[in-house]
């Protein structure tokens, strides 16, 4: 017998790692693409999830974007059914008239599309395809834009979407090892169009930016940047908690929040708190930025006697007898 490539043995370890303990009887679902991840993480998921006494099956969204999708997706599906993957579906989604930009668009309909079909089948989880190269473009990103731990937390290896668990059991291992691992399967993958289009900055970041910074400061970089999420994201998972625990402390009895209260908080914690406030009070999250959080802010450590700070969806909050109200 052939010794197994050890790209292959990589990706194995990883879906082991990622199903081994998963709660739930029903089956997992890969999210393919066709593309290279997604490909090495399905042909994987065939192989180890039966030796856990785990149905697997694979879920390939078409958006119809491109001239010859379906057949993408045809192919993708009848790779998965002659690999022992159950059930298999190709979903057809509309991606026109959402609001956002294309990608955007596109990303809300998969995921739609995806959760929908956990749903039907009684999923334990959907497995996503994410690879630590795309960990370490999400962080260059995050910093790009000045994003605070939370963006530069990256993607989590696990989180729930509408109550059904997205996994992302290959954050740890790299691009070239998926790659190598279809190439070492004999599986040859789609190549997204998408990824090399040098209007997208992630394809820029991938193309240009990451390859410079591996030549400047070596290979580890990549590795070195997932890890600032993975220690990131614990520290975001207990300032948040201690937040929650904070927003309950200064709550004042006749409402609002307590600005005594708020000022003896650690302005990290506090910021944490007005966020979790502003949403409780109807502010949408992803319109809700660090601008809205810093006027809330002010009216606790900046108190001129100022008018009311603006959530996005124009509710006014305002100081009004030590307390911050609505
Ligand atoms: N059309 C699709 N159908 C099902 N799942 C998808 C589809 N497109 C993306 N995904 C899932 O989302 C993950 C991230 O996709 P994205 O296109 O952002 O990254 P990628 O690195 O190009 O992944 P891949 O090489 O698998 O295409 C994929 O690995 C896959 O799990």
């Amino acid at each position: 017998m052939a010794p197994l490539a050890p790209p292959v043995a990589a990706v194995r370890l990883a879906v082991r790692r990622a199903l081994a303990g998963l709660p739930g009887a029903g089956p997992v679902l890969v999210a393919c693409s066709g593309g290279a991840d997604s490909l090495a993480l399905a042909a994987a998921t065939a192989f180890v999830a039966p030796r856990l006494g785990r149905r697997a099956g694979l879920v390939t969204v078409d958006h119809g974007l491109q001239p010859g999708s379906a057949e993408r997706a045809e192919g993708v599906a009848r790779w998965a059914a002659e690999s022992g993957l159950d059930p298999v579906e190709v979903v057809p989604v509309t991606v026109a008239g959402r609001p956002g930009g294309p990608e955007a668009a596109a990303r809300e309909a998969r995921y739609a599309a995806l959760v929908a079909a956990a749903r039907r089948h009684d999923a334990a989880g959907v497995l996503l395809g994410h690879t630590r190269d795309d960990q370490a473009e999400t962080v260059l990103l995050a910093l790009a834009r000045g994003a605070g731990p939370r963006g530069l937390s990256g993607m989590p290896p696990r989180r729930e979407l509408d109550g059904v668990p997205l996994l992302r059991p290959l954050l740890d291992v790299s691009r070239d090892d998926t790659r190598e691992a279809c190439a070492a399967l004999g599986l040859t993958p789609w190549a997204d169009p998408h990824n090399v289009d040098p209007a997208y900055a992630r394809s820029r970041v991938r193309a240009d930016l990451l390859p410079a910074l591996v030549e400047a400061l070596g290979p580890g970089v990549v590795g070195n940047l997932a890890r600032t999420a993975r220690l990131l994201a614990a520290d975001t998972a207990a300032l948040d908690d201690l937040a929650a625990a904070a927003l309950t402390e200064v709550r004042a009895a006749e409402g609002g929040l307590s600005v005594d209260g708020l000022a003896a908080l650690p302005a990290a914690v506090r910021t944490r708190v007005l966020h979790a406030w502003a949403r409780e009070l109807g502010a949408p999250p992803a319109a809700l930025s660090h601008r809205h959080v810093a006027a809330l802010d002010a009216l606790v450590t900046d108190w001129h006697g100022q008018g009311p700070a603006h959530l996005p969806g124009g509710l006014p909050v305002r100081r009004q007898a030590g307390r911050l109200t609505t």
